[in-house]
């Protein structure tokens, strides 16, 4: 079903009243969206099933990004965040895209690696070579691993060799490249490489030791490119000041760590709303960020000969839609059904989006008024409710706080003891 991301006012609505909106945009059942409700989501004994002692459910915020259109396609984004401005701030950003057509997206196969580390090789450049010769029989041993996943067109599809020096004397490190199809893949190639090491340990003469997926991911890279209007983004001043501010995530890591966790800020929201894997697509992108040695920035920000501004971000995107908690959280389940994907591509190609569109709002707010204005603004709502204001007091409470530009919970409290004694 074709959706209208575009919903000015959805941020003045009730969650109730978005979640209507969201079944009617979407053609959603509202029995998808129940889970949504305050009494639903995951229940203990759900928990119980997916980690160890549990002893209950912590929930999060979940918010719908709103005004993206990706490959031609609106798509409402759940995000699952603690941070205020954040579901604003992407929603901010993917407007801005869209006059100029939105996000473009592309990706690499979905080929995850799994690592075999051999030890005491007494001669690891031919070892290395022995296990290159030796590479249909590996990769059959892995196939028969997984059936299913070669039915589905995946399955394990070559090995590449790499001898590492290291402290405690050289290591030969097999990669076995595994396309995982829609799934992330982590345990499917983790049981391929404890199948295939005795085999290479064999041809190597040498220890098989570690066997395990490695999470920089760059053999499953996703792409996003976008151009951002100008005059929204406030003038040619303002796109210049982005350049100026990308450039300077790309040469110093200092800078390079906050730009990209405000990418992260966008791309780990959408990720654990579909019950992905976040730490692993987190080591995947900081690890990616590392190039000839040096951390920089993963995105870059340029001046169109039109003068808007054009981003582009490429990432590891280790997301699925099945296996992990993606198909047993009934949150994770509604965000899928949201979105309305149907690949694992498919929803890595929205995440990296989101993630361009985080890190555009957070510059552009950085590079004009600065961060403070839109973000604390969002943020005095946390503090109104950490100083115990209710709902029905928070908007008056809000106001105060924005208004005597003190967004604190000492003045909060104050502001409430003054708004109940009925000053
Ligand atoms: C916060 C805004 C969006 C306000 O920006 P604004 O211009 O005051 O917003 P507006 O009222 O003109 O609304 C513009 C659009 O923003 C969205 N929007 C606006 N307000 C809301 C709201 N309440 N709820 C939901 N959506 C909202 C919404 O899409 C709206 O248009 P609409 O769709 O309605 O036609 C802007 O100032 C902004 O984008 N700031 C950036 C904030 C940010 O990046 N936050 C992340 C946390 S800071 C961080 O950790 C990352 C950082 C900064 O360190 C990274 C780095 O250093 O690079
Ligand atoms: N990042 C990390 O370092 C690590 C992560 N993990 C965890 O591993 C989990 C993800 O691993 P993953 O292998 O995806 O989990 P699962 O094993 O749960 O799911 C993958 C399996 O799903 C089946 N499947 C069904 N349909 C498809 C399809 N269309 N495409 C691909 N596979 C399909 C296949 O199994 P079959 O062929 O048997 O049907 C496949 O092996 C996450 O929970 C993650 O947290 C675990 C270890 C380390």
């Amino acid at each position: 079903m074709s959706v209208n991301s575009r919903i000015p006012g959805f941020k003045d609505s009730t969650p109730e009243q978005r979640r209507s909106v969201l079944a009617e945009r979407t053609g959603l059942a509202a029995d998808d969206l129940a889970v949504l409700r305050p009494d639903a989501g995951l229940a203990v004994e759900q928990a119980d099933h997916m980690i160890e002692n549990v002893v209950g459910v912590m929930g999060i915020p979940v918010g719908v990004a709103t005004n993206f259109v990706i490959n031609g396609r609106d798509r409402l984004v759940p995000m699952a965040t603690e941070e205020p401005s954040v579901v604003a701030a992407a929603s901010n950003a993917a407007r801005m895209a869209r006059v100029h057509g939105g996000f473009h997206t592309s990706s690499t196969p979905p080929v995850m690696q799994a690592q075999v580390q051999l030890l005491d090789c007494t001669d690891p450049h031919s070892a290395r070579l022995r296990i290159l010769e030796a590479r249909r029989e590996i990769v059959d041993l892995a196939n028969a691993q997984d059936p299913m996943l070669t039915t589905f067109g995946g399955g394990a599809q070559d090995i590449s060799v790499r001898i590492v020096p290291t402290r405690t004397g050289v290591h030969v490190v097999t990669h076995l490249h595994v396309d995982v199809r829609d799934a992330m893949g982590a345990n499917a190639v983790n049981t391929m490489a404890e199948a295939i090491a005795p085999r290479l340990a064999e041809l190597a003469g040498g220890r098989p030791l570690m066997r395990i997926l490695t999470n920089k991911a760059d053999l499953r890279l996703t792409r996003a490119r976008a151009v951002f209007d100008q005059d929204m983004l406030g003038g040619r001043d303002v796109v210049e000041n982005i350049v100026h501010a990308s450039a300077l995530a790309e040469s110093d890591p200092y800078r390079a760590a906050t730009h990209n966790k405000g990418i992260m800020n966008g791309i780990t929201a959408a990720v654990l709303a579909t019950g992905n894997d976040t730490r692993a697509v987190e080591a995947g992108c900081h690890s990616h960020a590392v190039v000839e040695g040096a951390y920089r920035s993963l995105s870059r920000f340029e001046m169109t000969a039109a003068g808007d501004l054009t981003g582009i971000l490429e990432v590891p995107m280790p997301v699925g839609l099945v296996g992990g908690a993606t198909k047993v959280h009934p949150v994770a389940q509604a965000a899928v059904k949201v979105l309305g994907v149907t690949s694992a591509i498919e929803l890595a190609e929205i995440v990296v989006a989101v993630g361009l569109a985080q890190n555009l709002a957070a510059c552009r707010a950085l590079a004009s008024e600065g961060i403070q204005r839109g973000h604390m603004s969002l943020h005095a709502r946390t503090v109104a409710a950490s100083a115990g204001a209710t709902t029905a007091e928070m908007d008056g409470v809000v106001a105060r706080l924005i208004a005597d530009r003190a967004i604190r919970v000492d003045h909060a409290e104050r502001v409430l003891a003054e708004l109940r004694a009925g000053n």
